[in-house]
């Protein structure tokens, strides 16, 4: 019954918002009034730190990922993942997280020229924990909150993850989609609803969907109410965002508007949602412009590319923020990142760990900056 009530309110909600969301992004252009709209502003979610070195074989020591979010966070990027307390066992590369979060919070952001908010994953209650330990050693430190940069704090949020799938559920968290969503239930309430006794804000908690437009195991054909039921288990849970993850890169425009449409039936807002696009067939921006068209203005992205799920066999790198960033400022729509401190970034992570630079926006800066220079030479 409360289930029912919820999705009405939503649907009912969700008008205003689903009108802005038939309005043509192709419409857009740079003029300082509309990029003021709020219509026109994205939010990316820089998740390199995260996602980006979770798959490397090689162990990247913690200094280099600190220096890595440093960096990102120069650039303008108002949301950065940056860790996640899963099992080692499971992601060896996410071992130092507790170490991650300790730093961030022992120093503030100073140079950072928009609010900053770091996120973490945390998969059951053991995660919470580990990151509560730490929340709670500095409760002066943080917020739950966004604030302006000045106030040198930076908000930190949680982030959960689901699957729409349930081999996908299994391979990457050991159980089935419904014990995953009675243990993210869990999490989420007790992130948010911290005991009276403790230093701890109530936290803002995203909530992921991983495999919704193709799973490696079970194919092409993942079921758009499937996913709507899941979002909408984790909104009334109390999750304040799904991000919609093409774990695997299959997604293709005329998927991404039929699951995008069937979100919206169900009830669940655009603006609730965030897309986390992997680019395995070079698609990930094809279907952005789709989730523009409905009024999504919240997007993952990785810089240089970096990324992939251990338990997503043959899928690549997330969609680059360097291509995120270019493709949505050519659109007129406003990132607030810094394109050229960002291919700077992108550049030095390859060479750290040992890459090609994966950013083909990225690739064609340098290339630009070189020609540049040649000219200045002669
Ligand atoms: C969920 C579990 C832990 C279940 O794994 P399990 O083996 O069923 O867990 P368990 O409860 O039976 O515990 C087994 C051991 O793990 C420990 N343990 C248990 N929990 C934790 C914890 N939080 N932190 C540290 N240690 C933990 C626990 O203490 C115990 O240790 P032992 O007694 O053997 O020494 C495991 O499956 C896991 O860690 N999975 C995470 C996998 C992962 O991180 N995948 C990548 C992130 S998701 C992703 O990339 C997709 C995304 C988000 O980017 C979106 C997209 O692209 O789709």
């Amino acid at each position: 019954m409360a289930r029912y009530a919820l999705l009405s309110r939503r649907l009912l909600a969700s008008r205003p918002c689903m009108r802005a969301a038939t309005r043509s992004f192709a419409t857009a252009t740079s003029s300082t009034q509309q990029r003021a709209s709020s219509d026109y502003r994205i939010k990316l979610v820089e998740v390199g730190p995260r996602d980006g070195l979770q798959n490397e074989k090689t162990a990247i020591p913690v200094s280099v990922k600190l220096d890595l979010i440093d960096r990102l966070a120069k650039t303008g990027m108002t949301t950065i993942e940056a860790g996640a307390f899963v099992s080692p066992k499971w992601v060896p590369q996410m071992a130092g997280s507790s170490e991650i979060l300790e730093h961030l919070l022992q120093h503030p952001p100073t140079s950072a020229p928009n609010p900053l908010t770091y996120s973490f994953l945390v998969p059951n209650l053991k995660g919470l924990d580990s990151a509560v330990q730490v929340l709670t050693r500095y409760p002066d430190s943080f917020t739950a909150d966004p604030l302006p940069p000045t106030q040198s704090k930076p908000a930190i949020e949680l982030a959960v993850f689901a699957a729409a799938t349930e081999s996908f559920s299994r391979a990457n968290l050991n159980c089935d989609i419904a014990t995953s969503l009675s243990r993210f239930r869990e999490v989420i309430q007790a992130a948010k609803e911290p005991p009276k006794d403790s230093a701890s804000p109530p936290l803002r908690v995203r909530a992921y969907i991983s495999v919704v437009l193709g799973c490696p195991f079970e194919g092409y054909d993942v079921d758009p109410h499937s996913v709507a039921r899941i979002a909408t288990a984790l909104l009334e849970a109390g999750a304040d965002e799904i991000a919609l993850g093409d774990t695997t890169g299959m997604g293709t425009a005329p998927r991404t508007q039929e699951l995008l449409r069937c979100l919206a039936s169900a009830g669940v807002r655009a603006e609730d949602l965030a897309m986390h696009f992997h680019d395995t067939y070079g698609q990930a921006l094809v279907n952005t412009a789709v989730a523009l068209e409905h009024g999504i203005r919240t997007f993952d992205c990785s810089v240089a590319g970096l990324g992939g799920c251990p338990y997503s066999p043959g899928a690549t790198g997330n969609v680059a923020s360097e291509d995120m960033v270019y493709f949505m400022e050519t659109l007129g729509m406003d990132t607030g990142v810094d394109l050229d401190g960002l291919v700077d970034v992108g550049e030095w992570i390859s060479k750290e760990i040992g890459r090609g630079y994966g950013s083909v926006v990225g690739r064609a800066v340098l290339g630009a900056r070189k020609r540049k220079e040649g000219e200045g030479k002669s």
